[in-house]
């Protein structure tokens, strides 16, 4: 009867995040191991490069961040857990050519520079703060190298269960599934005030990382800045922030030196050809341009553009508010050149 369904699916819900969360071994190891300095593995800079960093050393440069901003002892995180919990987001990315778990470390890497070397943490709460870097972290859980338009256009299951922002509900439903799983609650000792807080921050910014929802909340945040806001205190302007902040940290990748932006800009493209390719086989329809191998070069135009409509507005607006993240805004200005020498070249 559907009582005994129920119980099946919870069983099977419990399985599921039993074999997604971290092994107790790899647990205890990451528990002992030596966490190096925040300049060692150099987190506050806008040109972090985690191509040097093996996997453990990505697991410890996220505990670095953690320690940096003091949310262990703020929030009694207990240290085997919150190891726990890092290896089990880890463990739950795909190895899809450019959503993988490095994008995530990336993202967070960025926030926390923009928080700490960018000093935007001087408008959020240390609970905003654990917020947006697990929100970070957890941005792309799971993530298949398709986007929500795929999704419609296949009936996947995933679309069934979201109409909208398809993608950024499951991302932030593979993060509850974990936070739910047994020694994995980073949030076990919050207040039921602080948990409902902090996960309102958690969802707010995993959905705002759909670029629909940047672009229909953008005017908004133009207008708040225009107006001469300074101070965000208010729980819709700080959603606000929030979102846009998630969106800079998401596209960051355009800002980091040529040979660095070179290189990720190809795992991009290679992700999206083989969503290109799918379409063509399972769906049999033309991809758009920027998923069509057979258009690949067009790829330095299209980065232009994606630079020019996405990136350079916000970075323009968030750097008239926050001057001391502009690295992000020259950074962008100067993979434009490059990107419009490649352009004009073809
Ligand atoms: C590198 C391969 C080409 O990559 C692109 C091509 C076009 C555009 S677009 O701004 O014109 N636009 C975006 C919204 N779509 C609905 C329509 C197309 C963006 C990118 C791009 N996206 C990301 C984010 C994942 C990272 C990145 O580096 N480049
Ligand atoms: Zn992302």
């Amino acid at each position: 009867n559907a009582c005994k369904l129920m119980a099946k699916q919870k069983v099977a819900l419990e399985c599921l995040s039993y074999h997604a969360t971290a092994s107790a071994e790899q647990t205890q190891k990451l528990v002992n191991d030596k966490i190096e300095s925040a300049e060692k593995y150099d987190l506050y800079s806008f040109k972090f490069i985690d191509f040097n960093l093996c996997d453990d050393d990505t697991s410890r440069a996220v505990l670095c961040m953690f320690l940096q901003c003091n949310l262990v002892s703020k929030f009694q995180i207990p240290y085997e857990v919150l190891c726990r919990w890092v290896l089990s987001v880890r463990k739950n990315y795909r190895p899809v050519k450019y959503h993988n778990w490095r994008h995530a470390l990336n993202v967070a890497q960025t926030m926390f520079a923009m928080l700490k070397t960018g000093k935007m943490e001087r408008f959020m709460t240390d609970l905003e703060i654990l917020g947006l870097l697990v929100a970070c972290l957890c941005h792309d859980l799971d993530h298949r190298g398709t986007n929500n338009a795929f999704q419609t256009k296949t009936e996947s299951p995933l679309a069934i269960l979201y109409t909208t922002s398809t993608m950024e509900h499951h991302h932030f439903d593979q993060c509850v599934m974990i936070l739910n799983s047994e020694g994995n609650n980073i949030f076990q000792a919050l207040s039921p005030e602080d948990y409902r807080s902090v996960m309102s921050t958690v969802e707010n910014a995993i959905l705002s990382t759909d670029l629909a929802m940047y672009f229909k909340k953008r005017n908004a945040f133009l207008e708040l800045v225009e107006n001469g806001e300074f101070d965000w205190q208010s729980e819709e302007k700080k959603e606000l922030l929030c979102g846009m902040m998630m969106t800079a940290c998401d596209v960051s990748a355009i800002a980091k030196p040529w040979e660095v932006q070179h290189r990720l800009a190809k795992l991009v493209a290679d992700e999206f050809f083989d969503q290109g390719d799918l379409e063509k086989l399972q769906l049999n329809t033309q991809p758009i341009a920027m998923m069509d191998r057979e258009r690949k070069d067009e790829l330095p135009k299209m980065q232009v553009g994606f630079i020019d409509v996405i990136c350079l507005p916000l970075y323009r607006v968030l750097c008239d508010t926050f001057p001391w993240i502009t690295p992000l805004y020259e950074g962008t200005l100067e993979n434009r050149r490059n990107w419009q020498d490649l352009a004009e070249k073809v």
